[in-house]
């Protein structure tokens, strides 16, 4: 049963009843708009709330009908979702038009049939007018490619070519395609010609953290006068969340080039702040894997782009292909899933060696015997390396195997699966998980602190007798006593959105259950490709078929504009 809120009457019951729409849509759509608000109105901008909920920017109105009840709805709805009476498209959308709610200076905007709240129209058409701006810069033919270092990969050329010649350029390529590799013959071409300065940036802290160390490792001398790395928030000059930003249009970022790394975790609203502070002089390498789950705040501008590369100039979009680091049968899981073909995909399953695929229905976690011998293997590698005092050595053996669920909490989730873990490792090593702290234990930081960063993540280990924690942040661990990360959550599993931008040499994926609003492609390929060597995937055939058919839907004016 679904939260109903008591004012809503008519449709609006009804929608709700369905799970159409929470309370906070509800409210928040009779909250700007007049009290006699017209019925099917209110019932649209109650719609485009919940959409922004869900990371679209807008609701373009007639698809408003394939909407499917919301992401937080836990159980199967009163109201069958096709059992709803939608308004017809033609005076919904006249009604809808000459609300007092969208007419200028109104908290909604209407355009094209597509339905914003308008400050995020506003943001959508500032990423517009920026983007279309940079497209009328000069083209820099002038720059020579270097050569890499590896094997001839023509994508990777023709991205360095790109990025010299365009201002603003896109590098996308799931994990181990090269982007890095790109991004350091970017600066050193770049370098060539006089030494230039140079700004790393990504939507996380520990993204950043590891840019800058694969990049930084592989620049040649005097190829850059100065290298700064860090969050986007940071590199904006954006101290505390809502501040203002030292660096905008009117203090634009002085570097010769911006590389912003995993874009695809980036806002539109984020985006918006970057594109206002890079002048046309700074050259913007926008790096990512649009087909991983998007940012958690409304938007997908990586998405867009990809989807409608004449925002920028022509050829200035590059998609890098070839893997390098993974395991050939995990790379075609990826692709096939990618690609939407279910039959495909389960087809590379059954014929692999290192994926492996386990009927899970939500009983008996510790029943598995692959689970076990995995998660004790890690365990024990672990605790060995930690009860030695080798914190490096502790974190590496935590990346040989991880669990990842979509949910968090119940039988598929999170919480199920790393008490599982805990209690099989109890049950072989003795002392494991008795106190509140103890040698081996795996953290994940949620808290952004001067130290640390939230997703960062750390052991606990043993040096002189005591316990310390050893936060993983580059070759040499920051130490740390363990109590400065009380609000650290247990790591025997992790969320797939948590672990997006890491990578492990064998993953244990957890699908949703079947009929999850989770259970989605970019989730799925996410989930499979941070595995390096070895995948095991739990679940039903139906959930995973269900989820590689279901593409996230995130509406916006970007993707269609011209
Ligand atoms: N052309 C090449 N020839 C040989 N090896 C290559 C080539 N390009 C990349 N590699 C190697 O492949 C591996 C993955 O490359 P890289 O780290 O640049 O990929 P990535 O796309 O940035 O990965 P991720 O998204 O996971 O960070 C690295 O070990 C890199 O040295």
């Amino acid at each position: 049963m679904h939260e109903v809120p008591i004012a809503a009457e008519g449709k609006l019951r009804t929608f709700a009843e369905a799970g159409m729409i929470s309370p906070a849509d509800f409210h928040l759509a009779r909250r700007m708009t007049a009290r006699d608000e017209h019925e099917d109105a209110l019932l649209a901008f109650a719609l485009a709330t919940r959409e922004l909920r869900h990371g679209s920017v807008c609701l373009p109105l007639a698809e408003a009908p394939l909407l499917k009840a919301g992401l937080d709805a836990e159980e199967g709805a009163e109201q069958p979702e096709s059992a709803l009476e939608w308004p017809d498209p033609a005076s919904w959308h006249d009604v809808v038009a000459a609300s007092a709610a969208v007419a200028d200076g109104g908290p909604f905007t209407f355009v094209d049939g597509r339905l914003y709240l308008t400050r995020f129209h506003r943001q959508e058409r500032a990423v517009a007018r920026a983007l279309a701006r940079r497209r009328e810069l000069p083209l820099d033919e002038g720059f020579t490619v270097l050569p890499g270092g590896g094997d001839p990969d023509e994508q990777q050329d023709r991205a360095v070519a790109a990025a010299l010649r365009h201002r603003t350029s896109v590098i996308t390529g799931g994990p181990g395609t090269g982007k890095t590799t790109t991004v350091v013959r970017i600066i050193n071409s770049l370098g060539r010609r006089r030494p230039v300065s140079a700004a790393l940036a990504a939507p996380t802290g520990k993204a950043a953290r590891q840019l800058d160390e694969a990049v930084g490792a592989h620049l040649e001398p005097g190829a850059v006068s100065e290298l700064h790395s860090g969050t986007l928030h940071r590199i904006l000059g954006k101290r505390v969340r809502g501040t203002d930003a030292t660096y905008h249009a009117g203090n634009p970022l002085p570097y010769d080039v911006v590389v912003v790394d995993e874009t695809s975790m980036v806002s539109l609203e984020h985006m918006a702040s970057l594109l206002e502070a890079v002048g046309p002089d700074t050259r913007l390498v926008l790096v990512g894997d649009p087909h991983q789950l998007r940012s958690v705040e409304a938007g997908a501008v990586l998405a867009d782009i990809v989807a409608n590369p004449s925002l920028l100039q022509l050829g200035s979009v590059v998609e890098l292909r070839t893997n390098r680091r993974s395991q050939p049968d995990i790379t075609a899981l990826a692709d096939a899933i990618d690609a939407g073909d279910t039959k495909g995909a389960l087809e590379v399953i059954d014929g692999a060696t290192a994926i492996t695929w386990h009927d899970f229905d939500g009983h008996s976690i510790a029943g598995q015997p692959l689970f076990r011998s995995d998660v004790v293997g890690t365990a024990r590698a672990v605790v060995t390396a930690a009860g030695a005092g080798d914190a490096r050595a502790a974190l590496d053996a935590m990346n040989r195997h991880r669990v990842l669920c979509a949910h968090r909490v119940g039988h598929y989730g999170v919480q199920g699966w790393a008490r599982a873990a805990r209690d099989v490792i109890a049950a072989e090593l003795p002392e494991y998980g008795m106190a509140r702290h103890y040698v081996g234990q795996p953290l994940l930081l949620t808290q952004n602190t001067e130290t640390f960063s939230n997703g960062d993540v750390a052991v606990i280990v043993a040096r002189d007798g005591e316990l310390v924690a050893a936060i993983d942040q580059g070759r040499e661990p920051t130490l740390v006593p363990p109590v400065l990360l009380d609000d650290a959550s247990d790591l025997h599993a992790m969320t797939i959105h948590k672990a997006q931008g890491g990578q492990y040499d064998t993953v244990s994926v957890v699908l949703p259950p079947p009929g999850s609003p989770l259970a989605t492609r970019e989730l799925v390929y996410t989930a499979v490709t941070r595995a390096r060597t070895g995948l095991r995937i739990y679940g039903s055939r139906e959930a995973f078929a269900e989820a590689v058919a279901t593409p996230v839907r995130r509406a916006s004016g970007l993707a269609v504009s011209s």
